[in-house]
């Protein structure tokens, strides 16, 4: 059969649900399957996931979405893997099972920990990973589990016990424990990765206290790994593409060119700018990080997460209970005017970029006795729009350049009334994708581009459509007005919980 015939198969393991998704030749999606999962919170700022059941809905979906399309693991070229980043999973080389949960990215145990390290190490840490120390980041979250998982450390040392991104999980489990691997992009997350000589590096091991041998080995985010050995598919289906989701949506969006940049707006928003070969060290607590290594080629990136983008939407509906579906907010939303005076920070688990404050705590100031619904989810509709525009001021000033458009994906994007705000706020084109599972599509591009599914990145730009654009409507002294405000609201959410 004509390569071109056949599909890539997705598999985009995010942090509420699993999802695989098949690409045809044109980057158009074929047939999509997800499932959520279950979110564990065992305590106040702890935040786990269960390693089986990421393994068994992300294997289940994956063999539904190639039997719902008709076909077999025969017309399947190759499989994309891209992940939730920084997930922390140690499970036992020789059965194969996880020793504890998951960490979540979002899980705050080892704040305690990290401001320890903050005094002596900030420097050093953000010189060779790019990133500052934090919670989020995968290290501490081994450390921990070394210290509190019994036996744990006994068994790291004697070479035991395996440590994974969930890309590295899911790799474990396709190939029934012959390969433990990672790709740059999610090793640059880990916090004990040199970002510079693309190794693991000793002294950050020491300081954590992690084995090396616990540690998968790193490679490119283009080729081929290995085979599928599972049942799942009647076939060995190369798998030729890894990135952590948000480097994945970064390529997806075909930002391949120095100054492009992206926002994903999920759980999270994770903004993203390509800064070529060249990987700049933030003056603006922004994180450094690896996009993607293809062949020998390294590109790096500039990266701001805020940590509560479209899980305000989700308080809303879950918490509050002020709206029945996330889509909702958007009507809700245009039945007042504007935002009645109302200002909503969503720091919710603490603030990330720039402001990495993990004692802010969210706060809605100026509600007055004529605060309606409405008031309350447009400010936090702006609030999503005002903490990414943080982001891209803090980028733009990095690299010393206004950005020209912002290209944007991920569930929350479908919001048109966001994505107009999210214009009128930073004062850019906003560019939506015809096809907003750009996290997926990224990784299928990968994989596709190293068994000759694609030739080349100039091949995959031709196929790469807009939907629509945003342009602002407001002008830029409004914009510093609202802006002013936000700010200020920020500054009370500081340093609100010591714990
Ligand atoms: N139309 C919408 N308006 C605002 N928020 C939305 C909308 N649709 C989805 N969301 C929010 O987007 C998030 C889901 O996006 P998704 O990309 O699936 O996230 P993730 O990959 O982090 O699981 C949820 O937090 C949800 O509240
Ligand atoms: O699963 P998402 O899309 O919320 O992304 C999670 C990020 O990778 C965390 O860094």
């Amino acid at each position: 059969m004509n390569k071109k015939h056949k599909f890539i198969l997705s598999l985009d393991q995010g942090t509420t649900s699993s999802r695989a998704i098949l690409f045809d030749h044109k980057g158009r999606i074929n047939s999509i399957a997800q499932k959520e999962f279950k979110q564990i919170y065992p305590k106040p700022g702890w935040v786990e996931h269960d390693p089986k059941e990421i393994w068994s809905t992300q294997a289940s979906v994956s063999a539904e979405v190639v039997a719902q399309a008709g076909l077999t693991g025969l017309d399947i070229a190759a499989i994309g893997i891209t992940n939730q980043r920084e997930t922390t999973i140690i499970w036992d080389t020789k059965t194969g099972k996880p020793i504890y949960n998951a960490i979540v990215w979002q899980d705050r145990r080892t704040a305690k920990f990290c401001d320890s390290l903050k005094k002596k190490y900030s420097k050093k840490i953000q010189e060779k990973t790019g990133l500052i120390i934090d919670a989020y980041f995968s290290a501490s979250k081994i450390n921990w589990l070394l210290n509190n998982v019994k036996g744990a450390r006994q068994k790291a040392e004697k070479g035991l016990l395996k440590f994974g991104t969930v890309d590295s999980w899911l790799i474990w489990n396709l190939t029934r424990g012959k390969i433990h691997v990672t790709d740059v992009s999610n090793a640059s997350r880990t916090m004990l990765f040199n970002i510079h000589d693309l190794k693991w590096d000793p002294e950050l091991l020491k300081i954590f206290d992690i084995p090396e041998s616990m540690l998968p080995e790193v490679k490119s985010s283009s080729e081929v790994y290995a085979k599928t050995a599972t049942t799942l598919f009647a076939s060995k289906i190369p798998i030729s593409g890894i990135a952590g989701d948000q480097q994945a949506a970064l390529f997806g969006q075909m930002c391949v060119n120095k100054g492009m940049a992206k926002n994903t707006y999920g759980t999270g928003c994770f903004i993203m700018m390509n800064t070529g070969k060249k990987a700049i060290s933030s003056q603006n607590k922004l994180l450094t990080t690896i996009a993607w290594k293809i062949g020998d080629e390294t590109n790096y990136a500039l990266e701001g997460s805020v940590f509560v983008g479209g899980a305000a939407i989700q308080w809303l509906r879950d918490g509050l209970g002020i709206i029945k579906k996330a889509h909702h907010s958007e009507k809700i939303a245009k039945e007042v005017k504007d935002n009645g005076g109302v200002v909503f920070v969503p720091a919710l688990t603490g603030l990330g970029a720039p402001y990495w404050d993990q004692y802010a705590r969210g706060t809605i100031l100026g509600i007055t006795r004529g605060t309606e619904k409405g008031h309350i989810v447009r400010a936090t509709l702006e609030a999503i729009a005002l903490q990414s525009n943080d982001v891209l001021k803090a980028m733009e000033a990095d690299v010393g350049k206004p950005t020209k458009e912002l290209r944007v994906d991920g569930g929350a994007s479908a919001n048109n009334l966001l994505m107009q705000i999210q214009s009128d706020i930073c004062q850019v084109d906003v560019v939506r994708p015809k096809d907003m599972e750009t996290t997926a599509l990224g990784a299928a591009f990968l994989a596709g581009l190293s068994i000759g599914y694609w030739d080349s990145i100039d091949e995959i730009q031709k196929i790469w459509e807009q939907e629509k654009i945003f342009s602002p409507k407001i002008l830029e002294k409004e914009c510093k007005k609202r802006i002013k405000s936000w700010k200020k609201a920020v500054k009370r959410s500081f340093s609100w919980v010591s714990e």
